[in-house]
């Protein structure tokens, strides 16, 4: 089986009926939103959902699973979601798919955060994937030195030669920093710099990570948090 759907389906042992549940973006987290929902019409899985891209929203909603927002819920039990890097401290880097703004807000709303990811992603140092970082547009090329005066080298993302432009309808750059030694420092710089609306930095968060590998197994990581 392939080693994403391997681990997108195997999170979805952690989802109950009557959890509040959170629902990732990217092509792993496609398949644990395709378990949840044959789960929801065919098994009776009893659900609430909240996801993290108008993407993952629409596949939910096919499967007919009851969406709700933050003015009717206050808390997830569990969100699932994947990862272009995560390391052995169980830090992540997210984002390659632009989703990284929605995922974050969901991911601290959530009780247990599950990280489903193919044997590729886990890494011994977060950097090689470049940080996809989240901007506001106006005044983006300030933004843009300032990113820059970090060390790092940033480039605009661009899709179908067209600048991309997120759900939230920001930029994305995605910034070379190399290997990230120390990704706190990283993202409290980061943070201090008007117009960085969020970065792909997911440091402390992770409960569990499910790798998926390319020989059919499965390695489960417990966070020591
Ligand atoms: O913005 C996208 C998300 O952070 C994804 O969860 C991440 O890029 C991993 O995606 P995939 O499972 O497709 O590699």
């Amino acid at each position: 089986m392939n080693p994403k759907q391997l681990a997108g389906e195997k999170a979805v042992d952690y989802v109950k009926s009557g959890m509040k549940v959170g629902l990732g973006t990217g092509s792993t987290a496609y398949f644990t939103i395709q378990e949840i929902g044959r789960r929801v019409k065919h098994e009776g899985l009893d659900i609430e959902a909240i996801a993290t891209s108008i993407e993952s929203e629409r596949l939910a909603k096919e499967w007919g699973v009851k969406m709700v927002d933050f003015s009717e819920i206050d808390h997830l039990d569990v969100t699932i979601d994947g990862a272009d890097e995560a390391d052995a401290n169980l830090n992540l880097i997210k984002g390659g798919g632009g989703a990284l703004l929605r995922e974050k807000i969901v991911a601290f709303a959530t009780k247990f955060y599950v990280i489903v990811a193919d044997e590729r992603k886990y890494v011994p140092t977060l950097g090689a994937f470049g940080l996809p970082i989240e901007i506001i547009p106006f005044g983006w090329e300030e933004t843009f030195r300032e990113v820059t005066a970090l060390g790092c080298t940033p480039k605009r993302r661009e899709k179908n030669e067209e600048i991309f432009i997120t759900d939230n309808h920001n930029f994305i750059f995605d910034c070379d920093f190399g290997l990230i030694e120390n990704p706190h420092d990283v993202l409290q710089k980061l943070q201090g710099i008007p117009g960085v609306v969020e970065s792909g930095l997911f440091l402390d968060k992770t409960d569990v990570l499910i790798i998926g590998n390319n020989d059919g197994t499965l390695k489960i990581i417990e966070s020591k948090k």
